[in-house]
């Protein structure tokens, strides 16, 4: 495969260049805040160079401070079209180079310990931030509860002006129900959608009116009160989906190693995951480790024809999905159609810029992402169905093996959930599990996996933690659901889970091997008296 070492120090020449950059940037911000104090032109430069800020930190890494760089420059902006003074913007403004620095501070110190980001808990994945701005009280201190009961992080704001100090948010949930309310008139409001984080409104009036007007203000989902919390952590959820899932995976699959390795580095440098064959023999093996999401088919090679690869892949169902995208100098549409009417989707012509390659790869990757989750989730709980949390199963073990990494599972089940149907019926036990599921997936990282592999059993895969660490986090999160309030019917109860963790500390286990002693230390949860969990690590039991 083509990871050479040059491709390597390429890619690290270029991440230097740009650090180096960034130190001046950094200081030029800090000229520019503080020239801004006693003259305002300075603001058009300070937006210019956030915006370029913006564009570059996170293709080199640096994606917290990019998005940051983003809100300062969209403050900028909304300063520099409104000519009214504001000092909250000012004085946000004024410290611009002040608020990155940590933020590259932080990028750095994670680059440093790159093993233990990938062993932490739940500590290299931010909490996501939700702003409420919700005047009544007990709906406010309800929702902050039980948005806190699923990890993310609550910001209370007095007023929409408050939204920009409390900037960067990944949601905002707003109650428009107090009478003469004028929220969604705000100027706040009024900005383009793409410059708020996903809103969700909460009203009184469940009219055709109210909901029109919820979506002309952007919003992502609209709740009548009294608010399904459960429904409403769901669309949040939702609405998150679409950021989150790790990079593409791209196999290529060319005999010009040297051209491979070119677009490596441009999908690489994009965060893509790249691999690559030249030997046309170990195309399958390498589409079953590392399982792509779009292939990449040079259309001639030595001894083999694009088209006759993509058929060879096309003749295993588990492949139906994955793009397969020509790259070629042919430029005659006829022969383009017929490669395309044998097997494959899409054609990139050579030369191929880098734009177009990254464009069109993300275009389908996206594409076939999004595709493979709605036929992969769950439809009550929208999590991986069984087969697929299997194979998710396979590429983090074949992963965990490459980079000598441990690799732990969780089998979760609820415990005595026939009661819960039996007592409260069977809609309210779907809750049950809709609400543990949510749990799940807001405590854990964005790098776990998690499935429903049965009907009140999970099943969560946790690259680079060991079973300690799964215990740990696991412990917090049963501790969490077993304090979390159901009402039904005006009865309140709660419930609890057992889970059976196992690890693979070593290269040598098999993904059937860890789910058989996840199992067994399920049962060994359940047999003593469930609420708790067991490890099977392995050793003599
Ligand atoms: N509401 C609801 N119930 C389900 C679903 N899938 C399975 N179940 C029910 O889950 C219950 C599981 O019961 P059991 O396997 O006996 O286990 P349990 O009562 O949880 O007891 P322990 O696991 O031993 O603690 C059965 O009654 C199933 O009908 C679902 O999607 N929704």
């Amino acid at each position: 495969m083509p990871d050479t070492p040059q491709l390597q120090a390429q890619l690290a020449a270029l991440e230097a260049r740009f650090r180096q950059r960034l130190d001046d940037e950094l200081d030029t911000l800090d000229d520019l805040s503080a020239q801004l104090q006693t003259d305002p032109s300075a603001l058009q430069s300070l937006r210019d160079r956030l915006h370029k800020l913006a564009g570059s930190a996170g293709t080199f890494g640096y994606g917290e401070l990019g998005s940051m760089a983003r809100q300062l420059e969209q403050q900028a902006q909304a300063r520099l079209d409104d000519a009214t003074p504001d000092a909250a913007t000012l004085a946000s403004l004024s410290s611009a180079g002040a608020q990155l620095r940590p933020l590259l501070q932080r990028n750095e110190q994670s680059e440093a310990q790159p093993q233990q980001l990938d062993a932490g808990i739940n500590d290299d994945d931010r909490h996501r931030r939700i702003g409420l701005l919700i005047e009544e009280d007990d709906l406010a201190s309800q929702m902050a509860q039980t948005l806190d009961s699923f990890g993310y992080q609550v910001i209370h704001l007095a007023s929409p002006e408050a939204l920009q100090e409390a900037a960067p948010l990944d949601a905002l949930i707003i109650d428009t129900s107090p009478p003469g309310s004028r929220l969604l008139g705000h100027p706040m409001f009024q900005q383009a959608a793409s410059q708020l984080p996903p809103l969700l409104i909460i009203s009184s009036l469940d009219t055709f009116a109210s909901r029109l007007q919820a979506v002309r203000a952007g919003a992502v989902g609209f709740f009548t009160k009294p608010v399904d919390l459960t429904l409403l952590e769901r669309r949040l959820e939702r609405s998150f989906n679409n950021q989150q899932g790790g990079p593409f995976r791209v196999l290529i699959v060319d005999d010009d190693t040297e051209l491979a390795a070119r677009y490596q580095l441009v999908l690489s440098n994009a965060g893509i995951r790249v691999d690559a064959v030249s030997n046309p023999h170990l195309l399958l093996e390498k589409m079953r480790s590392f399982i792509p999401e779009v292939v990449l088919m040079d259309l001639n090679m030595p001894d083999y024809s694009g088209p006759e690869l993509a058929q060879v892949i096309r003749l295993d169902d588990d492949w139906l999905r994955v793009p397969i995208v020509y790259l070629s100098a042919e430029t005659n549409a006829e022969r383009q159609m017929s490669a395309l009417l044998k097997a494959g989707d899409d054609f990139i012509t050579k030369p191929i810029s880098d734009s177009t390659l990254l464009t069109t790869v993300y275009a389908r990757a996206q594409r076939a992402r999004m595709v493979s989750d709605a036929l992969a989730r769950d439809s009550l709980t929208g999590l991986l169905k069984h087969a697929d949390i299997k194979e998710q199963l396979e590429v983090e073990v074949e992963r965990a093996k490459r980079c000598h990494a441990p690799v732990s599972v969780a089998m979760i089940d609820i415990d005595h959930f026939k009661n819960v149907n039996d007592t409260y019926g069977h809609a309210c036990g779907d809750n049950v599990i809709r609400a543990l599921s949510n749990m799940l997936r807001q405590r854990l990282r964005k790098v776990d996996r998690l499935g429903r592999y049965g009907g009140e059993e999970f099943v969560a895969v946790l690259p680079g933690c060991s079973s300690k660490d799964a215990t740990q986090l696991l412990e917090s999160i049963r501790e969490a659901f077993n304090a979390l309030q159901f009402s039904y019917g005006g009865q309140q109860f709660h419930c609890s889970f057992s889970a059976g963790i196992s690890a693979c500390e070593d290269d040598e286990w098999a993904e059937e091997e860890l789910l058989e002693r996840a199992d067994r230390a399920l049962y060994q949860a359940k047999q003593s008296g469930r609420n708790r969990l067991c490890r099977n690590t392995g050793a003599a039991d």
